[in-house]
């Protein structure tokens, strides 16, 4: 899909295609789409990621809460978006044994009773051992270095997903 493309869609079309670059925000696709025409990818990552610096701390914490645990309940009960599927499935989340599983549920916890958000990273640049250690360092970081550090994660995803789609052939359904 080319940005002429883009720039094209109407509202709902914009909304439908864009809506998870950010995992469960559909919102910020919707705020986006008032800043057409865009120049090319790079622009539009740029509105995206301006919307999330704009926000106060409770709604960046928010995005960040949006996310579901990497290799999580949602992982089990096959309720991940398709988009957070693919990317646990590359970085080996979908194949873990039960220790493991078992280890990154109980970090899983322990970020969370520690931060309040879960913990996020950009899973497609990551494998299963990268996220233990990841995971079991960041639990140790200052809470405000913390935030900056999860929300640099959404924004890895976002451009992830936004190139994904842009590359993608608009003939495709
Ligand atoms: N918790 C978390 O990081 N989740 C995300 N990471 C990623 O790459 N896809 C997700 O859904």
């Amino acid at each position: 899909m080319d940005i002429e493309k883009v720039n094209s869609m109407d509202f709902g079309e914009f909304v439908d295609v864009f809506g998870n670059v950010i995992e469960r925000c559909p919102l910020i696709a919707a705020a986006v789409w008032s800043q057409r025409p865009f120049s090319d990818l790079e622009d539009l990552k740029k509105h995206f990621f301006a919307f999330i610096d704009a926000l106060p701390q409770s709604g960046q914490e928010g995005i960040l809460r949006c996310h579901p645990d990497l290799a999580g309940s949602e992982l089990r009960r096959g309720t991940l978006t398709a988009e957070s599927q693919r990317e646990q499935s590359a970085a080996g989340l979908t194949s873990l044994g039960a220790d493991e599983r078992l280890r990154l549920a109980e970090l899983n916890a322990q970020y969370r009773a520690r931060f309040g958000f879960p913990f996020v990273l950009a899973a497609r640049f990551s494998d299963r051992a990268a996220v233990s250690r990841e995971l079991a360092r960041r639990l140790l970081c200052p809470s405000a270095q913390e935030l900056r550090t999860a929300l640099g994660e959404v924004k890895k995803i976002g451009s992830l997903r936004l190139a994904d789609l842009l590359r993608a052939d608009p003939a495709k359904p």
